[in-house]
């Protein structure tokens, strides 16, 4: 490959990280603008691969997602462990299914105290059904029911706007894995609610992940789209009939493989809402039942 056609390739894989992360915390490109200053504009050109750009951007975008900037560059770090370096190799051998066994059984290995606890958290996008189903589940098992969205209100003492408004992501990333790590030391037994977008963090999800037993509840995109639309206020999807749609899948394309690392899932399409709860409440039994 030539030159030029190196940078245009590079350019587009890059304009593809930014939007793709940007997806994952459920930001518009509105906030992502507004919070690294730069013009929306030259925001959608980076996206789209058709900008030249500076460390300097770089670096203010990566600071208005909290990122280390080094998700957002392709650099291998020269001081990394080297058997971790050995592992990605294999890994990168492997197929994409054993990829996700191979992550599967690593996190199995590692995981810390599930089988001494009872509990159970949700994960899924807006309108999958968390908090109708984390209700029923918890009431019929005798559980507390927790929303982590809840809590991080209650400790700011402030709405989920206003939070944003006031401390920008990384403060509410902050007080996101604050409101998780207080709620697991101070239940053995509930079923956790997650907002949709705690998976972006991954020493939040880790947590998350290690200290309960997780499904990923899922719709297909014009369901979710369909049950948020009657819930009043669409974030994080922006646009409206079409674009929105496409929004939607794009958020849900993102996160599908950080939403995929839950231990379960529980497909919702089609379903009613007392099918979906039998189901859920098969499914979580062995860690819920006495
Ligand atoms: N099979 C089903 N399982 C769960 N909910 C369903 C099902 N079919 C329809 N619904 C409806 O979908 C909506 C799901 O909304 P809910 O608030 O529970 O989602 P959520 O995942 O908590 O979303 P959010 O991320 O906004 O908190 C409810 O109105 C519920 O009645
Ligand atoms: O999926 C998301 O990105 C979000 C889901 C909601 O629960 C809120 O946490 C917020 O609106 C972002
Ligand atoms: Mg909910």
């Amino acid at each position: 490959m030539g030159d030029q056609a190196e940078f245009v390739a590079m350019a587009r894989r890059l304009g593809d990280r930014v939007r793709r992360f940007r997806a994952r915390r459920g930001m518009s490109r509105k906030d992502l603008s507004q919070h690294a200053g730069i013009s929306e504009r030259y925001l959608a050109q980076l996206e789209g691969g058709q900008a030249n750009v500076s460390y300097n951007i770089l670096w203010l975008l990566a600071q208005a997602m909290d990122l280390p900037i080094t998700e957002l560059i392709e650099a291998e770090a020269e001081d990394q462990n080297p058997d971790l370096i050995l592992a990605r190799k294999f890994l990168d051998t492997l197929t994409p299914d054993q990829q996700s066994e191979a992550y599967v059984l690593l996190r199995q290995s590692f995981k810390r105290g599930i089988k001494l606890s009872r509990r159970v958290a949700l994960v899924g996008l807006r309108g999958a059904g968390k908090t109708t189903l984390g209700e029923k589940l918890a009431e019929r098992y005798g559980v507390p029911f927790v929303r982590v969205t809840s809590v991080i209100e209650q400790i700011a003492g402030m709405d989920m706007t206003e939070i944003l408004l006031s401390m920008g992501q990384k403060g509410y990333r902050k007080l996101e894995y604050s409101a998780l790590d207080a709620t697991i030391e101070s239940h053995a037994s509930l079923v956790l609610e997650s907002g949709g977008s705690l998976v972006s963090e991954s020493q939040t999800y880790d947590l998350l992940l290690q200290s309960c037993f997780t499904v990923w509840v899922q719709a297909t995109p014009e369901e979710h789209m369909h049950r948020v639309m009657g819930q009043g206020d669409l974030r994080p999807i922006e646009g409206q009939g079409q674009a929105a749609m496409e929004d939607l899948k794009s958020i849900l394309e993102a996160r599908r493989h950080l939403y995929g690392r839950a231990d379960a899932v529980l497909n919702t399409s089609g379903k009613t809402v007392e099918q979906s709860l039998e189901e859920l409440s098969r499914l979580t039994a062995p860690h819920l039942g006495l």
